[in-house]
């Protein structure tokens, strides 16, 4: 080998053998900009939330699926404008192929409902937890992946698709101790905004980017949007008139604007006549202000909020009726809500609701008297996960005082010594640290000792 490569591997080499170690550029410890670690302690929390999320799916008979991460960037090339279209984390991957991160899940379910639509059995009811990802500029710090939770029912036309929808959600917020009092679910219809364009003559093709213009109302001024409205062919007149149905908050008053026969005052009367039979109609608010950003939404739209007013919306869906036609397949009615992991944990932390117990450490600490014992303390770990107890197990010397107080800190229950004069006569110590009663073991009476748990 040349001189140079000895060398290098003395330079790297060196080291290892106590030389002096070469200069080394310290690793940057942060991750990418806009994205998070997830330690222990974070992912115990996280484990929580999707535990609940993956409960209220399975409780109301949702099927969990998946997708990848990656997706061909035309999935998502819709010409509306939308912030999460006009944010996407798309490159060219190395085949030359323009490739994106998802910017949310809804897309992927489509095509993958599209594609094995033949032998799909109607209604599919699908839920999934994604990681979705967006590229912000960095101007405020915000982060640029998210969980997600999704549900989805396809193949149900009528709102009770959205009531189902809603139970769900109500549940979810109900089992981590919300109440009515602190979260609302806002409802409308995009039908009612449709019916009105209509009666003012604009042409149906506007009618989403019109939408997608109107939700920007809620985080800008009108006059930041007008000109876009009136670039779409709306007059001051009509303008005007958005905004005083967007004003609405009643039956009664959606009704007097559209008439009683009028399509979408008839689905939200149906609509909140299912959630008095799911019981969750404290729950819901009639606000024909709510149009969600999202182009594909057809009829109803919903976003849940803190009724303190604090925080951005905590989740949002609807109905998505042309989503299938608009990548070239058959029509299929679908209705579903994403539901992000950041609002919702600043909510529960707001509220005092996050949970407080320390993770599920191992049952049982086992650890030999001294190095000579490794093997012993080995054999007692092993003989007791092969009886589903979970061991940790304590893989060199350390004084007897800490392996205490590691116990105590990851919460288990019971602390196994393995000391020479004990192990001579096939014993063991064993600590039961609720009670901090201890006793001498054959080795084999342990597992039928911790499993049968009860505090002596
Ligand atoms: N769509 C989207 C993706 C990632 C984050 Br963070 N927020 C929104």
């Amino acid at each position: 080998a040349s001189a140079a490569v000895l060398q290098d591997a003395e330079k790297r080499g060196g080291a290892a053998r106590g030389g002096p170690p070469a200069a080394v550029e310290k690793l940057d410890l942060k991750p990418p900009k806009g994205t998070r670690d997830v330690f222990p302690e974070d992912m115990r929390l996280r484990n929580w939330l999707f535990g609940h999320w993956r409960g209220v799916a399975s409780s109301f008979g949702f099927e969990e699926y998946d997708a990848p991460v990656l997706e061909s960037e035309s999935l998502y090339t819709r010409k509306s404008g939308e912030e999460v279209t006009q944010q996407l984390y798309c490159f060219e991957d190395k085949g030359g192929r323009r490739v994106s991160l998802r910017p949310e899940m809804t897309p992927s379910l489509a095509r993958m409902v599209m594609a094995k639509r033949k032998s799909l059995t109607l209604p599919v009811k699908w839920f999934s937890i994604p990681q979705c990802w967006r590229y912000e500029r960095m101007t405020r710090g915000r982060r640029r992946e998210h969980y997600q939770w999704n549900m989805d029912i396809w193949g149900v036309s009528g709102v009770a698709a959205e009531a189902e929808l809603l139970g769900a959600m109500v549940t979810f917020f109900e089992r981590v101790g919300l109440r009515a009092e602190d979260v609302g679910i806002r409802v409308n219809s995009r039908g009612v905004l449709t019916e009105v364009l209509h009666s003012l003559g604009v042409p149906g093709d506007k009618h989403t980017a019109t939408c997608v213009l109107v939700d920007k109302l809620d985080k800008m001024p009108l006059e930041a949007v007008a000109g876009d409205l009136a670039e779409l062919g709306l007059e001051e007149t009509s303008v005007k008139r958005l905004l005083e149905v967007m004003e609405l908050r009643d039956m009664g008053g959606v009704e007097a604007f559209l008439g009683k026969e009028s399509p979408a005052a008839e689905e939200l009367r149906k609509l909140f006549a299912l959630a008095e039979s799911y019981g969750i109609s404290d729950w819901l608010v009639l606000d024909c202000s709510v149009v969600r950003g999202l182009a594909y939404y057809t009829g109803t739209v919903f976003e849940a909020f803190d009724r303190r007013g604090k925080l951005r919306a905590i989740a949002g869906g609807g109905r998505y009726d042309a989503l299938l036609e608009s990548f070239g397949g058959e029509a299929l009615p679908a209705a579903g809500f994403g539901f992000g992991d950041a609002v919702i944990v600043e909510l529960l932390s707001d509220r005092g609701l996050l949970p407080k117990e320390a993770g599920p450490g191992a049952t049982a600490v086992v650890f030999g008297w001294d190095d000579e014992l490794q093997g012993a303390a080995t054999e007692v770990a092993a003989s007791l996960r092969r009886e589903g107890i979970s061991v940790d197990l304590v893989l060199q010397p350390r004084k007897t005082k800490a392996n205490f107080k590691h116990a105590t800190r990851v919460g288990a229950t019971y602390v196994v010594m393995v000391a020479p004069s004990e192990w001579e006569a096939g014993k063991v110590s064993v600590k039961d640290l609720r009670t901090s009663d201890q006793k001498e073991l054959p080795v084999g009476e342990v597992a039928s000792h911790i499993l049968a748990g009860d505090v002596a």
